[in-house]
């Protein structure tokens, strides 16, 4: 595809995505052939030193309920706060919407390039995957929560010491025009550098 060709139709798609909630998720979410463009797009990242740092694990149909069944038993033996709600709330995180996949940032020693740098890439990675999501026509949010900090979750996907759960990318369709949120105001976030004296006292 040629650079340097402008897309307004794809900024009018960047700047309308929005996050729906997870439990308001409806079927139907991305099929096997879009959940392949929805993961090279998590791919297509800035990734410093070429490490690839991150792994996708994609559940869909009763694959999330076994991984329901994995959360809420490592609930159950980690949490300090165990109440009803919580514990339903666990049993029900990955069989909310039709299709999630983890995204785990697992930094790479081949090279001298921080861990920081790298778990940013996952970020990247992560932010893609919603935006291509949105481009096909489907809606995504991103959750950590419990699960992403769980030691027996990590050691059930074969992550290591450094590695993180990144988060848990949620997708499928909206069922209403979901609310849109507050955003912040531009100006309250950026400064300005025009010219030598905007940077003087
Ligand atoms: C790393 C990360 C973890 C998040 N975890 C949660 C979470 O556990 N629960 C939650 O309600 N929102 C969580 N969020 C926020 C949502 O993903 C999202 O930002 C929010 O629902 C609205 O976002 P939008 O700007 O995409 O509309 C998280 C965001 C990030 C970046």
């Amino acid at each position: 595809m040629r650079l340097n060709i402008a897309r307004p139709d794809a900024i009018d798609v960047l700047l309308s995505r929005r996050s729906v909630k997870t439990r308001d998720m409806v079927e139907p979410g991305p099929s096997d052939e879009e959940m392949a463009v929805i993961l090279k797009a998590g791919m297509r990242v800035p990734d410093h030193g070429k490490l690839s740092p991150w792994r996708f694990f994609v559940y869909s149909g009763t694959a999330r309920e076994a991984l329901a069944d994995i959360i809420s038993d490592a609930f159950c033996k980690e949490s300090q706060t165990l109440s009803d709600a919580q514990s339903a709330k666990m049993q029900r995180f990955a069989v909310q919407a039709p299709r999630l996949v983890i995204l785990a940032s697992c930094p790479s020693r081949e090279k001298p390039i921080p861990d920081w740098e790298q778990h940013l890439s996952a970020g990247a990675s992560a932010m893609s995957m919603l935006i291509a999501a949105h481009m096909l026509g489907y809606v995504g949010q991103w959750l950590t929560d419990w699960p992403a900090y769980s030691p027996r979750l990590k050691a059930h996907l074969g992550l290591g010491d450094a590695d993180n759960i990144a988060g848990f990318l949620f997708f499928g369709s909206a069922g209403d025009q979901p609310p849109e949120r507050p955003r912040p105001d531009p100006d309250s976030l950026v400064q300005y550098y025009r010219a030598r004296a905007d940077l003087d006292d």
